[in-house]
C-alpha cells in the first residue's frame, strides 16, 4: 500500500534520526514499531504522512504514485488518519464535534466554516459507535476519561475514511485495561476496513499480542522486521541495546580475566 524507498531523516548535520530505510507496508497490515526512546520511531511514523520531510528517498503510495507534489501530498494526507499520544482533541467541544473535524479534509475551506451536512454527521456518529462511544457523542471531551478521549481520537481518524492509520504511542498515558481496549478496537477496525496501520509502542507485551508485524529500531536503523513470535530475548536485546556502535579500543576487548597487569592496576589503584 505504501512503500518507503531509501528514506532518511537528518534533523541537524550531526543528527541522522533515520538512516536510509526501505520498507513496504501491505494493505490491512497492523505493524508495531518498537525501540528505545530516541530510536527513531516517531520520525519513521511521521515520514509516512510526510509530517517529517525525508532528507533523502521517495515515498510511493498505491493509487497515487510518488508523493512529489502538493496535489499528491494532499490526497495522501486526506486518506491518512493519525492518532496522537495526547489525543490533540479540542477539549471544550463535544466528542461529535471533534470527530467531525476528521471530515474537514473533504470540504473546501469556506464550506468547513459552516455546519457540515447531515450525511457527515451520520459518518461521525457511525465512527463513534464503532469505538463504543455513541452514547457520549454530545458530551464535552474534557468530561471523558483518558481512554475514552483516545477512542474519540480513533473515531476522528476513522471519520477520514483512511487507507492508512498512524498512531504515535496511543496508549502512553493509559492504564493496562484502557490500553487493551484502545489497541483491540484499533486492530479490529483496521482489519475490518483493510486499513494499513502503523503504531509506535513502548510495551513489548502489547506488540506481541496485537501486531501482525514488528519493526524494531535502534539508533535510527531497522534492526528487526518480522512476526511478533520471532521477538526472542536476543532480538529484544538488539532493539533495546543503547550502546553506541563504536568499536572498543583493543585493550578493552582483549584483556583476559587473569591478566597479571590488570590485577596490578587494580591493586595500585
Ligand atoms: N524536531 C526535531 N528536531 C531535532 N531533533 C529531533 C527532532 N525530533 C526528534 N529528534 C531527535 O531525533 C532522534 C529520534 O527521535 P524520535 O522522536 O523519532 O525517537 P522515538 O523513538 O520516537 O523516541 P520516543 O520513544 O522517546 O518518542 C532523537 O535523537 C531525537 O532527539
Amino acid at each position: 500500500m505504501i512503500h518507503l524507498n531509501d528514506i532518511s531523516v537528518r534533523y541537524r548535520d550531526d543528527l541522522v534520526a533515520l538512516q536510509p530505510t526501505s520498507l513496504r507496508f501491505g494493505r490491512g497490515e497492523f505493524t508495531v514499531l518498537l525501540g528505545a526512546s530516541g530510536a527513531g520511531k516517531s520520525t519513521l511514523l511521521r515520514c509516512l504522512n510526510l509530517l517529517n520531510k525525508p532528507s533523502t528517498g521517495q515515498i510511493n503510495v498505491d493509487g497515487i504514485g510518488a508523493i512529489e507534489d502538493s496535489a499528491a501530498l494532499q490526497t495522501h494526507r486526506r486518506q491518512t488518519g493519525m492518532v496522537f499520544q495526547q489525543h490533540q482533541l479540542i477539549e471544550r467541544h463535544t466528542a461529535l464535534a471533534n470527530v467531525l473535524l476528521g471530515r474537514i479534509g473533504y470540504h473546501s475551506t469556506w464550506r468547513s466554516l459552516f455546519p457540515l451536512p447531515r450525511a457527515e454527521r451520520q459518518i461521525a456518529l457511525e465512527c463513534l459507535s464503532r469505538v463504543g462511544l455513541l452514547h457520549k457523542a454530545l458530551d464535552r471531551v474534557d468530561q471523558l476519561s483518558g481512554g475514552q478521549q483516545q477512542r474519540v481520537g480513533i473515531a476522528r481518524a476513522l471519520a477520514q475514511q483512511p487507507r492508512l492509520m498512524l498512531a504515535d504511542e496511543p496508549i502512553a498515558s493509559l492504564d493496562p485495561a484502557s490500553s487493551r481496549r484502545v489497541l483491540s478496537q484499533l486492530k479490529q477496525i483496521c482489519r475490518e476496513d483493510g486499513i494499513t496501520t502503523v503504531v509506535s509502542l513502548h510495551q513489548v507485551e502489547f506488540a506481541m499480542e496485537y501486531a501482525d508485524r514488528v519493526i524494531g529500531l535502534a539508533q535510527g536503523r531497522v534492526v528487526f522486521d518480522g512476526a511478533p513470535d520471532a521477538l526472542t530475548n536476543g532480538v529484544l536485546d538488539m532493539i533495546y541495546d543503547q550502546t553506541p556502535s563504536v568499536p572498543k579500543p583493543p585493550s578493552e576487548k582483549t584483556l583476559p580475566l587473569n591478566n597479571p597487569s590488570l590485577e596490578l592496576a587494580i591493586i595500585e589503584d
